[in-house]
């Protein structure tokens, strides 16, 4: 399998090149050249199956024998053998035909852990076998940090910078990223928002004398592995739910649009899936633009969401490049009216592609809290406001006979402010993070410049040359 990028000027690459390679030389984001299929017969195959079991034959087409099998197999398991459910990834039901799945169940308690558990474990064989270092670099708003940390913590062939927006992050948060005594784990608290954090990454790979002196390499959703390792669960709860046999909706709490986008690759290798629904916050580019056609940047707000206060949804490049049926040139203007003016707009035939796979909505943060209040009352089920902001949305798109799957991005107790508020109930944190909030913490504290942010990185990064 060979990755290209979707603008069309970076040279395509194998699994383990795209793996370390993050972003591509050109700015794009590589996809694969080709979407592996699964046929109804191959679905109903996997029914039965455990998380494990259908990971390694969803993902098998995408590394395309650059790992062996054994090892590749020893990988998943080790990575799905941090989570704390047996099923990986349950799904609750919630009403008639309304199911959550629980995709908070990693180590640090959100979706992120399912992507990043393999990814740590993939990069760390390659380099590995390569006889290489390689220097991290990932931008957050919240919970990407702490799971890439996590996963990272110690491994010998990496060192991994995480900036975070300093003070936009819950404190839970904020001390999965800044306690963490594994020498190879820096948290930079960058005085800015999460989009200034995703811009110095950017900065960084767009920068090549600096990416090729440290070795750079990103864990971000720009990194292809990362959506790869998330179309698993969009297999696994459509087949629990019915699939092939059925079609099953999903709603998504959207930021950077990379959670979504797995389950478009999903669909586009064979799973019957009837609609796709973007959730926002106030923070609503994606709800915007899929009601207009006009991709508009807008100043961030901060809300109870945190983690989707987000006014640049990166991969959203992705979609497009397939909606102009892979024609890079298109996708370049539009990135280049982006960089100038803040926005584009989307041509209608493209528009009229996406909305058909595509529905978007906007929650408040009143709304979720609502959200939250209300399925606790009937469902006796607590949300986190990420996942409310789902939970709202999904209620507009309920048809009475596709089931209606909403993401649950994040465990209640990384939100317990908000949540006490929506509800009443303080979340505890569960046991292994009970004394989170009483370790020492460290970090380092930037502007959002570019040359100060390089300057530290290289200072403390094994790989630099
Ligand atoms: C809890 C939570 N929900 C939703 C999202 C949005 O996911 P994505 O950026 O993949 O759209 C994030 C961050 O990415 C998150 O941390
Ligand atoms: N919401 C994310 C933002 C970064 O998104 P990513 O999926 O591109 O890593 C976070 O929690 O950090």
């Amino acid at each position: 399998m060979q990755y290209i990028s979707t603008r069309g000027e970076a040279p395509s690459l194998g699994f383990s090149d795209a793996l370390l390679a993050g972003l591509a030389r050109d700015g794009g984001l590589y996809v694969p050249a080709q979407w592996p299929q699964f046929s109804k017969r191959d679905i109903r195959a996997m029914r039965g199956k455990s998380y494990q079991d259908i990971a390694f034959t969803v993902l098998q087409p995408f590394v395309d024998g650059e790992i062996p099998d054994d090892q590749f197999r020893a990988m998943i398991d080790a990575a799905y053998g941090t989570f704390r459910h047996p099923a990986v990834v349950p799904l609750v039901q919630t009403g008639a035909n309304s199911f959550i799945m629980e995709l908070f169940h990693g180590p640090t308690l959100a979706f992120k852990d399912v992507a990043m558990q393999l990814l740590a474990r993939l990069m760390d064989h390659v380099l590995r076998e390569r006889g290489q270092r390689a220097t991290i670099v990932g931008a957050t708003s919240g919970d990407t940090g702490g799971a890439a940390i996590d996963a990272f913590a110690g491994r010998d062939n990496t060192d991994i910078f995480i900036l975070f927006p300093h003070g936009r992050v819950s404190p839970v948060q904020q001390r999965q990223m800044t306690t963490s005594d594994a020498g190879n784990v820096r948290a930079l608290a960058i005085e800015g928002n999460f989009d200034d954090c995703q811009n110095l990454v950017k900065a960084m790979f767009n920068d090549m004398s600096f990416r090729d002196r440290v070795r750079l390499s990103g864990v971000n959703s720009i990194n292809w592995a990362r959506i790869m390792a998330q179309i698993v669960y969009y297999f696994t709860s459509a087949i629990a739910l019915g699939a092939p046999d059925r079609k099953v909706s999903f709603t998504v709490p959207t930021g950077n649009f990379g959670d979504i986008f797995a389950g478009y690759c999903a669909k586009r290798m064979g799973l019957p899936v009837a609609k796709l629904v973007v959730a926002t916050n106030e923070n609503d580019i994606l709800a915007r633009t899929l009601r207009s056609g006009r991709y508009e940047m807008r100043p961030v707000v901060p809300t109870t969401s945190p983690s989707m206060d987000i006014a640049i949804s990166s991969n959203f490049e992705r979609l497009l490049f397939d909606a102009f049926d892979r024609d890079a040139d298109a996708v370049r203007q539009c990135m280049s009216g982006l960089r100038q003016s803040g926005a584009f707009t989307i041509d209608p035939d493209a528009l009229k592609a996406i909305k058909k796979e595509f529905g978007a909505g906007k929650a408040t943060q009143r709304q979720a809290a609502a959200a939250i209040k209300d399925m606790l009352e009937q469902a006796g089920y607590l949300l986190d406001p990420h996942t409310a902001s789902g939970v709202h949305v999904s209620r507009r798109f309920e048809k009475p006979r596709a089931p209606m799957v909403t993401l649950a991005t994040a465990h209640p107790a990384k939100f317990p402010g908000a949540v006490k508020s929506a509800s009443g109930i303080d979340p505890a944190l569960p046991s292994w993070l009970s004394d989170l909030m009483h370790r020492e913490e460290t970090y380092e504290r930037l502007q959002p410049d570019l040359e100060e942010v390089e300057t530290y990185i290289a200072r403390n990064a094994r790989a630099a040359a």
